[in-house]
C-alpha cells in the first residue's frame, strides 16, 4: 500500500475496524473510505455494488461482520450466518469487478473443529465438527476463506484471510448478554463495584481456556500482512498463550479492585473447551505481540470508563 493509496475500512467503526485505522493513520496514510452501517448496509448487494463502482477503492480491510459472544451465537443463529455470508460475498465480489488491488478478509478461530489439536494449526480448517453454539458464524467465515481462495484462483484476485484469536481493547462491544466474556466481565465487575454486591456470576464451569489479543496489536499484524503476505489458505493471529476464565475472572477482579465473591452459572454454555492458536507463521515472520493481558484489560477497562453512561452496544 502506498501511502496514498485509497483504502476502505469496512466496519471502522468496530472494535478492530478503528483499531486498524488507528495503525494506519499512524503510519501515514491519509486517503480513507467509510460508511456506517445507517448509510450503507452491507448486505444489500444493490447499495454495495453503486458504493465500490463509485469510490473504487484499492485497498479493502473486511472487519464488518455480526459479531457476538456465546450467548448472542446461539441465540440470533439466523442472523449469524445471513448477515456475515451477505456481508463478505457483497464485499469480495465487488471488489473483483472494481478491481481492488489486495483485500483482507477477517475470520475467526471459532473456524476450526471444537476437538481440535492444540495448538490450532491453518491446516486443521475441515478435520471434525465445529462447536454447536457459533456453528453459523463458523460455517460464514469459512465460507469467506473459500471465496477470497477462490477469487484468486479463477481471477488472480490478491485477497488474503487473516483468523484472529479471541480479542478485546478498545470500543469492544460491552452489552450484557451479546459481548465476549473480557469485556462482558469488565462491565460486570465494574458495576458490582459501584453497587458493593456481594458476588458476580461467570457463565459456565470456569474452565475453559481462551487466548486473549489486544485489538491494536491485531492491527500491527493486519498491517503487516497487508503489506507482506499473498498467499491463499489463512494465517492465525494471537498471542500463543491462554488462561482459563476463572484465571480471567480472577485478573479482571483484581485489575478493577472489586472485592466480593465469585460464582458460577454452570446452566450457562462452556462452548469449546480450548481454542489456542498455534501462530508459527507470523512469528517466523518476526511478528510478536507485546500488549500483556493485564495491560490490555487496565486499558480497555480506561475506555470504558471514558464512554461513562453510553458504552457501546451492539
Ligand atoms: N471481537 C472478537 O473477539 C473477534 C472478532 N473477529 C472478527 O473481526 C471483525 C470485526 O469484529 P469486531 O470489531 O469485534 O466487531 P464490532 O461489532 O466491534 O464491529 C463490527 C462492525 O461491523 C459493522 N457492520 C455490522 N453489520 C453491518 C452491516 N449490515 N452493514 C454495514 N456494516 C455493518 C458495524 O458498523 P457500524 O458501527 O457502522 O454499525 C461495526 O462497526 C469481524 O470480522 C469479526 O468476525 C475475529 C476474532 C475475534
Ligand atoms: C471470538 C469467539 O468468541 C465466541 O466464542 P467464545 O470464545 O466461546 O465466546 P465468549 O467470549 O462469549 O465465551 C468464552 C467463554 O467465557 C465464558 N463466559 C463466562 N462469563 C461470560 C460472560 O459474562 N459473557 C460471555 N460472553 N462469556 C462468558 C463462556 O461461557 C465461554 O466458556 C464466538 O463468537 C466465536 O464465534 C468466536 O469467534
Amino acid at each position: 500500500m502506498e501511502k496514498d493509496s485509497k483504502i476502505y475500512i469496512a466496519g471502522h467503526r468496530g472494535m478492530v475496524g478503528s483499531a486498524i485505522h488507528r495503525k494506519l493513520l499512524k503510519e501515514g496514510f491519509t486517503n480513507f473510505i467509510t460508511r456506517t452501517s445507517d448509510v450503507l448496509d452491507l448486505r444489500n448487494q444493490q447499495q454495495v455494488a453503486d458504493f465500490f463502482a463509485q469510490e473504487k477503492p484499492d485497498y479493502v480491510f473486511l472487519a464488518a461482520a455480526k459479531v457476538g459472544g456465546i450467548i448472542a451465537n446461539n441465540t440470533y443463529r439466523a442472523e449469524f450466518l445471513y448477515d456475515n455470508l451477505q456481508i463478505q460475498n457483497n464485499i469480495i465480489h465487488n471488489s473483483y469487478l472494481n478491481g481492488v488491488k489486495k483485500l483482507m478478509f477477517l475470520g475467526s478461530s471459532c473456524i476450526y473443529p471444537k476437538m481440535a489439536a492444540q495448538p490450532l494449526k491453518e491446516e486443521y480448517l475441515l478435520t471434525g465438527p465445529l462447536e454447536d453454539t457459533n456453528e453459523p458464524y463458523a460455517i460464514a467465515k469459512i465460507a469467506g476463506i473459500k471465496m477470497c481462495d477462490a477469487y484468486r484462483a479463477q481471477y488472480g484476485c490478491n485477497y488474503i484471510s487473516a483468523m484472529p484469536t479471541n480479542l478485546y481493547g478498545l470500543n469492544d462491544n460491552y452489552h450484557p448478554q451479546n459481548s465476549h466474556v473480557l469485556p462482558a466481565l469488565i462491565r460486570r465487575f465494574h458495576e458490582a463495584k459501584e453497587q458493593d454486591a456481594p458476588s458476580v456470576t461467570i457463565w459456565g464451569t470456569g474452565s475453559p481456556k481462551r487466548e486473549f489479543l489486544f485489538a491494536d496489536d491485531l492491527a500491527e499484524a493486519c498491517f503487516y500482512l497487508m503489506q507482506n503476505y499473498n498467499e491463499p489458505g489463512l494465517v492465525n493471529i494471537g498471542t500463543g498463550e491462554d488462561l482459563s476464565i476463572k484465571d480471567l475472572a480472577y485478573l479482571i477482579k483484581e485489575v478493577i479492585g472489586y472485592t466480593g465473591e465469585i460464582v458460577f452459572d454452570t446452566s450457562k454454555p462452556d462452548g469449546t473447551p480450548r481454542k489456542l492458536m498455534d501462530v508459527t507463521k507470523l512469528s517466523k515472520a518476526g511478528w510478536k505481540y507485546h500488549t500483556t493481558l493485564k495491560e490490555g484489560i487496565t486499558f480497555a477497562y480506561h475506555d470504558y470508563l471514558s464512554k461513562g453512561v453510553f458504552v457501546t452496544e451492539r
